[in-house]
């Protein structure tokens, strides 16, 4: 089955409509977004080969997918360290913050630092409500992901890239290739300049609503929250 993708406006509207009609909480939302990107990290490098994986956080709900993937990754045997310079002000984040800090879950503020002593890096800094040029505090650690040495899992979009335009012609991101990506609950337009491993998760789904915003149900496996389809298989 070849997945449809969709654009910024309908993936908010459908985020919007979960959370209003479908009463979902963003708790759970995001709760189901972050496990299944943990999960997906696992099948790319489990903690016995990549036990230190840099989690880079931006302000918004993609930041906080990446704040409940790092408890999540904690708990498979992980060793994340949070790099998070511009906490959101909905509340949630801050819960989520106080929830790895009980783990004891590291917060540096050295992004450069310790990219080097990682294994892996997941980048989620900007998810599909992200537009423009990149602002500060984030065009160095866009650069840094762009000539990182380590390979890179973004989250529901390489950070920077234009959701529907995909990878700028300049600015810190030019060049920025992540080495994996999981789109959350379906592929945006940008999967179609994308060529590495290709995810999909945030297990939620369900027919009717899949009907309503011309997306497709994936076919996960069992219990699984992730499923791997190849960008070939994406329809673009
Ligand atoms: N239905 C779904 O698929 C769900 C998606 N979730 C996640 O939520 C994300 C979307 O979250 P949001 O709408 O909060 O937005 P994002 O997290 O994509 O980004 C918004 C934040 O980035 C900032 N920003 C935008 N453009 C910028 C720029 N040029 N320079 C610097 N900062 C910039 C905004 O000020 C805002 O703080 C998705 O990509 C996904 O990761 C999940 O958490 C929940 C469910
Ligand atoms: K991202």
């Amino acid at each position: 089955m070849a997945l449809r993708t969709i654009g910024p406006k309908a993936a908010a509207a459908l985020d919007e409509e979960l959370m209003s009609a479908g009463a979902f909480s963003i708790d759970q939302l995001m709760e189901l977004a972050g496990l299944s990107v943990s999960q997906a990290m696992y099948r790319l490098s489990p903690p016995t080969q990549s036990p230190n994986v840099l989690v880079a956080c931006g302000p918004g709900n993609n930041g906080g997918d990446g704040l409940v993937a790092a408890r999540h990754l904690h708990y498979f045997g992980y060793k994340p360290i949070m790099y998070f310079p511009k906490q959101g002000k909905n509340e949630i984040y801050g819960r989520l913050r106080t929830q790895l800090e009980q783990l004891r879950v590291p917060f540096t503020d050295d992004f450069k630092a310790a990219i080097a002593k990682s294994d892996w890096v997941i980048d989620a800094i900007f998810g599909f409500s992200f537009s423009g040029e990149v602002r500060e505090p984030f065009p160095a650690v866009i650069k840094a992901l762009a000539e990182s040495k380590i390979p890179v899992f973004a989250v529901d979009a390489p950070s920077s890239w234009n959701i529907e335009g995909g990878p700028p012609s300049d600015g810190p991101g030019k060049d920025y290739n992540p080495d994996a990506l999981i789109s959350l609950t379906a592929p945006k337009p940008l999967v179609k300049w994308f060529k590495g491993r290709h995810f999909v998760g945030a297990r939620f789904l369900g027919q009717e609503i899949a009907d309503k915003y011309d997306i497709d149900v994936p076919q996960y496996k069992g219990s699984d929250q992730v499923v791997e389809v190849p960008v070939s298989s994406v329809k673009l």
